[in-house]
């Protein structure tokens, strides 16, 4: 089998003026990000909508959020300019493990630095500089995506003015980094692993096809596997459910790679908003911006007491039900249900931007200060 990562054809590159200065306190060199814009940018800078991609997605947002696209939807092109970058240390045109490295010539594959949430953030706002982006109406993301929406709102506080963070936490649960421990596990303990010094001819394949299986299992719930599945003996003699996960490991196998899948769920681990901060709710305390905290009902992986809770202590959130029997992954298959609930958020915030704009006699938005990325 020939194994590519897969690089969408519409992808545009960027590189980046400046090195970043990762979390870790190492600076990263010659960083490049793959990304999609739709829309334009006005002539006052401000119509900027930053869509943030989940663990194994990429920029191509209208294709697997097709429906959340369009006149009267999410994300109108004709009055935003949208924007989806692949994150810092994936495969997707994106710096990651799969990039040569300068001082070498070589691909970083392991020697790929740690990088966290944050890091990620920072690599989105140095490109969103470049694109001459002022301000920001909303970012907006799914589980790791929905991390990133967090991290926005605290570190670039005065640029964002809305978020809508789905199906993730604030802090990596005690069970989403045991659940990604045992994925890396599969994938070091195939014999082509080699620790991270595989060739893209010879991946650790079995391993990482383990992996999305396990991460599978989570992404959905015991009610849609029994009701897709149940006991059902295929033809060919294997039980339905176990196809179906291999199926799945070995599609991932054709357009992932390993190193990245272990840099990001690494990156997941690091998450925790508080980091280096306060007290965890009094970092919540600080995110004042309009929010829309959308919980997944049958979300076994980022269980909705999480979004209950970031919604307790954000001053300004409000938290929204998605009604699936899809599990965590229903954010990306439950689509006109998300799109109802953004849409109405947006609705929202445009009422409040008109309604401060009457009581100030101030334009809808009113800013702050230039932002510092
Ligand atoms: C093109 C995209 O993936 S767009 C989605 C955006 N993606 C991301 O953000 C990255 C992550 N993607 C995902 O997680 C997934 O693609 C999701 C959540 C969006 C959708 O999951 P899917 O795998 O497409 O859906 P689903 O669970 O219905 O599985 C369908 C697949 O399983 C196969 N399948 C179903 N039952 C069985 C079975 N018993 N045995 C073997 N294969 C089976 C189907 O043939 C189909 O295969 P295909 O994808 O090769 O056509
Ligand atoms: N299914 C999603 C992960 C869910 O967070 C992905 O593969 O990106």
């Amino acid at each position: 089998m020939k194994y590519q990562w897969f690089i969408s054809p519409n992808t545009q590159f960027c590189e980046l003026p400046e090195p970043i200065l990762l979390e870790s306190g190492e600076m990263l060199g010659n960083v490049q990000v793959g990304y999609r814009t739709w829309g334009k940018l006005n002539a006052a800078r401000d119509n900027a909508v930053v869509i943030c991609h989940a663990l194994t997605g990429w920029a191509d947002a209208d294709e697997w959020w097709e429906p959340l696209f369009g006149p009267g939807r999410a994300f109108d092109p004709e009055e935003d300019f949208i924007i989806c970058s692949n994150v810092l240390g994936s495969c997707y045109g994106t710096t990651g493990p799969t990039s040569v490295n300068p001082a070498t010539g070589c691909p970083y594959g392991p020697d790929f630095p740690r990088i966290t949430i944050r890091d990620m953030v920072r690599v989105q706002a140095a490109l969103l500089e470049v694109l001459g982006v002022e301000q920001i109406k909303l970012v907006v993301g799914g589980s790791l995506g929905g991390m990133q929406v967090l991290e926005w709102a605290i570190l670039y506080a005065d640029k964002v003015e809305a978020i809508a963070s789905i199906a993730a936490s604030g802090r990596h649960s005690a069970w989403c980094i045991g659940l990604s421990e045992a994925q890396r596990q599969a994938i070091y303990a195939d014999p082509n692993w080699r620790g991270g010094l595989y060739t893209i001819d010879e991946p650790p394949a079995a391993g990482l096809a383990a992996a999305r299986m396990m991460a599978m299992c989570t992404y959905r719930a015991w009610g849609s596997f029994e009701q897709r599945f149940s006991r059902t003996v295929q033809e060919d003699g294997r039980l339905a459910i176990a196809s179906y996960l291999q199926h799945q490991g070995d599609k991932l196998v054709k357009r992932f790679d390993a190193n990245t899948y272990i840099t990001l769920t690494q990156a997941m681990d690091t998450h925790d908003l508080s980091r280096g901060l306060e007290d965890y709710y009094k970092v919540l305390a600080r995110i004042s911006q309009p929010a829309s905290i959308v919980a997944i009902d049958s979300d076994l992986l980022y269980p909705p007491t999480e979004q209950q809770e970031l919604a307790t202590y954000m001053p300004n959130a409000e938290l929204s039900w998605l009604h699936s029997p899809h599990g965590h992954d229903a954010f990306l298959i439950d689509m006109e249900e998300l799109n109802a609930i953004l849409v109405n958020f947006r609705h929202e915030q445009l009422k409040r931007n008109r309604s401060n704009s009457r009581v100030n006699g101030l334009a809808p938005v009113v800013r702050r200060s230039p932002f510092l990325f």
